[in-house]
């Protein structure tokens, strides 16, 4: 995501897709990616519960059980942002795997917890974050060092 969202912004001229010879719907790997402000959220839950707890510890998966993929991620963005995302397939990244998605259910028993927002929402929040903070919360003169300029940043 951060990758894209740079693209998009205009800091990376394109995005590296790893692979996509993977058995997904496309052939691109599958993430279950998560809202900020639901993980947020998901962390509150725990945190109240640890409170109702004689001491000990849990352990939560927080995630929305849903996959999607970099190619489906591209599309939301470019959708989110109006900006076209260039992107190149490459080779797969060593140790990736095809698919990888989480069972919150034990969040949703025990705390009540689940993912409320999608991904046209994520998509959307990051893109007001990356459009607005083009180069992160850093100094941009530190941040780059590929010395083209964006938006009025010098880097
Ligand atoms: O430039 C990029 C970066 C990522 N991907 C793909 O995008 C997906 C998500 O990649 P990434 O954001 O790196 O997440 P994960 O592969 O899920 O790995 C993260 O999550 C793992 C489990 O928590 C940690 O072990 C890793 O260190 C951490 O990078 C994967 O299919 C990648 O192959 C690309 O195609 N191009």
């Amino acid at each position: 995501m951060p990758y894209v969202q740079q693209v998009a912004v205009g800091r990376r001229e394109c995005l590296s897709v790893f692979g996509n010879d993977y058995d997904t719907h496309d052939g691109t790997g599958v993430r279950d990616y998560i809202h900020v402000d639901d993980l947020a959220e998901g962390h509150i839950c725990a945190m109240e519960k640890l409170m109702t707890m004689d001491g000990g510890c849990i352990t939560h998966n927080l995630g929305s059980g849903k996959g999607y993929s970099v190619l489906d991620m591209v599309k939301a963005f470019e959708e989110a942002s109006g900006k076209p995302i260039a992107y190149k397939v490459v080779d797969r990244r060593a140790g990736d795997l095809g698919t990888v998605v989480a069972n919150a259910s034990k969040a949703k028993a025990d705390f009540g917890w689940e993912t409320k927002r999608g991904l046209k929402e994520m998509c959307e929040t990051a893109w007001k974050w990356q459009s607005e903070n083009p180069y992160g919360y850093e100094d941009g003169e530190k941040d780059d060092s590929r010395g083209f300029r964006v938006e009025g940043f010098r880097v």
